[in-house]
């Protein structure tokens, strides 16, 4: 069987734990977890208890996550690690280039060579913050076509949320096995290890890193007890486990730079847990949209999916927003995005088909940056199509797009400054846009 196949066979019908933030527990083998206590004199089966904790011991109740991993080798029994080449990764600070008021945008990169795993064709665009202060966040892009053999990753600067655009992913986790398909999400906290493995030939996808607060579902306010994305549809995995001995390589992302070390066994060996620091998906199909049902259009902030908050309230280190199939039907209301300048700094990407602010240009795979202050809005084609159109309640169902929004502006990493997918001549989209003004004919 190819590798293809072995996970696809892997990923059929799994089984998930449903909620966000819950206290969940899980056991692969019956009676591996202990009863009414976390750390017994001897742990059941003969495993090792082993605490992992996302939070500081004492933050707030409602912030505090640890899990505890029921295992069969503990996790401090391994050799050193030793500095391997960063590859396409790069972390915050971002010193190597300074912050760029232009609009910016990419097309896809272009196909890796073949025998490019997940953790190879991770090429980071930029980000802000630092990662050794756990604030800020980066943007990355994937693109792979192999597997993660005999290999693991686990990233101690800041949970990934993985945003695959082609191509189905296997995630073997610690805490067992996640499926994520173009329109899912998944996240992998923070020092979780995991493999990823390809469902189909190719995958590519865009990852946010947060070493800022752990995502949250964002508060909803008057919306009340229900909408945006729904707790319940968050799935975290079940126990499963590798009882494998013999090389696999542990690769750490360890405040800015990759690690690995040898163990010799795979360290994905954990048989029971319960906690709530725990991978998830989430559809973004099931993605309930608000909107108006009167006239303007919302700010984006109403498609908030999760939210890593900061100390200021209202100020996030990073939202990450969908742009889901939705009705518009705003009266005497330019319905696409509005022109604006932003304080926040907005990189997005499309998952599928097009975006209602861009006629063209703006593709799946591709991303833009419209950095902190930088003006931008619909282009000259949907700028004049909108304001021309008959308003009929109008379904918006061709695409899919998302945006990471972050409180600071993000600079480019060198290698997304000089990339040959960056495209030139973004600032004509908004060439050509007529003036119209009459004055005295209000
Ligand atoms: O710039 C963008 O396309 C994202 C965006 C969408 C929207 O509906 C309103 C504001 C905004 O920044
Ligand atoms: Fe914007």
């Amino acid at each position: 069987m190819s590798g293809t196949e072995q996970a696809r066979k892997a990923a059929e019908g799994l089984t998930y734990l449903s909620g966000f933030g819950n206290e969940h527990s899980s056991e692969a083998v019956p009676g591996a977890l202990p009863d009414g206590r976390n750390s017994p004199q001897r742990a059941p089966l003969g495993l090792y208890a082993e605490q992992l904790s996302g939070s500081a011991f004492t933050e707030p109740r409602a912030h505090n996550r640890r899990s505890w991993l029921y295992r069969i080798r503990p996790s401090a029994a391994h050799p050193a690690f030793t500095r391997i080449d960063n590859g396409g990764v790069r972390t915050a600070p971002f010193t190597e280039s300074v912050p760029d008021p232009n609009r910016l945008r990419w097309n896809p990169l272009p196909e890796p060579a073949p025998g490019t795993d997940f953790l190879d064709g991770l090429w980071t665009v930029g980000g802000n913050g630092d990662a050794t202060q756990r604030t800020g966040m980066a943007v990355h892009l994937y693109h792979a076509n192999s597997p993660m053999e005999r290999r693991v990753f686990s990233n101690a600067d800041g949970e990934l949320l993985i945003v695959p655009e082609h191509g189905g992913l296997l995630l073997r986790t610690e805490l067992g096995l996640l499926r994520a398909e173009p329109g899912e999400v998944a996240l992998i906290p923070r020092g979780v290890r995991f493999r990823v493995e390809l469902l189909d030939a190719t995958a590519r996808g865009y990852v946010c890193e947060n070493y800022g607060a752990p995502f949250r579902l964002p508060d909803l306010g008057p919306i009340g007890a229900n909408g945006l994305a729904n707790a319940r549809d968050f799935r975290a995995p079940v126990a499963a486990y590798e009882d494998v001995e013999g090389d696999v390589e542990v690769v750490n992302k360890y405040c800015g730079n990759l690690w690995s070390a040898v163990y010799d066994h795979s360290p994905l060996d954990v048989v029971a847990w319960h906690g709530n620091h725990v991978p998830y998906v989430y559809d973004l199909h099931r993605f309930n949209v608000i909107g108006s049902i009167s006239y303007d259009h919302p700010d984006p902030s109403i498609f908030t999916v999760l939210t890593s908050p900061t100390d200021t309230p209202g100020l996030a280190g990073v939202d990450f927003v969908v742009f889901a199939p939705r009705w518009l039907v705003g009266e005497d209301t330019f319905r696409p995005p509005y022109f604006h300048r932003n304080v926040m700094s907005e990189y997005m990407g499309l998952i599928e088909g097009a975006y209602d602010a861009k006629a063209e240009g703006f593709v799946p795979g591709g991303g833009s940056l419209h950095n902190m202050m930088s003006a931008h809005g619909p282009d000259r084609e949907t700028f004049e199509k909108a304001s021309a159109a008959e308003l009929q309640p109008q379904k918006i169902d061709d695409g899919l797009a998302f945006m990471f929004e972050t409180r600071w502006p993000v600079t480019l990493a060198p290698q997304a400054a000089e990339a040959s997918c960056l495209q030139t001549g973004y600032d004509d989209v908004w060439q050509g846009l007529q003036r119209h003004f009459r004055s005295g004919d209000a």
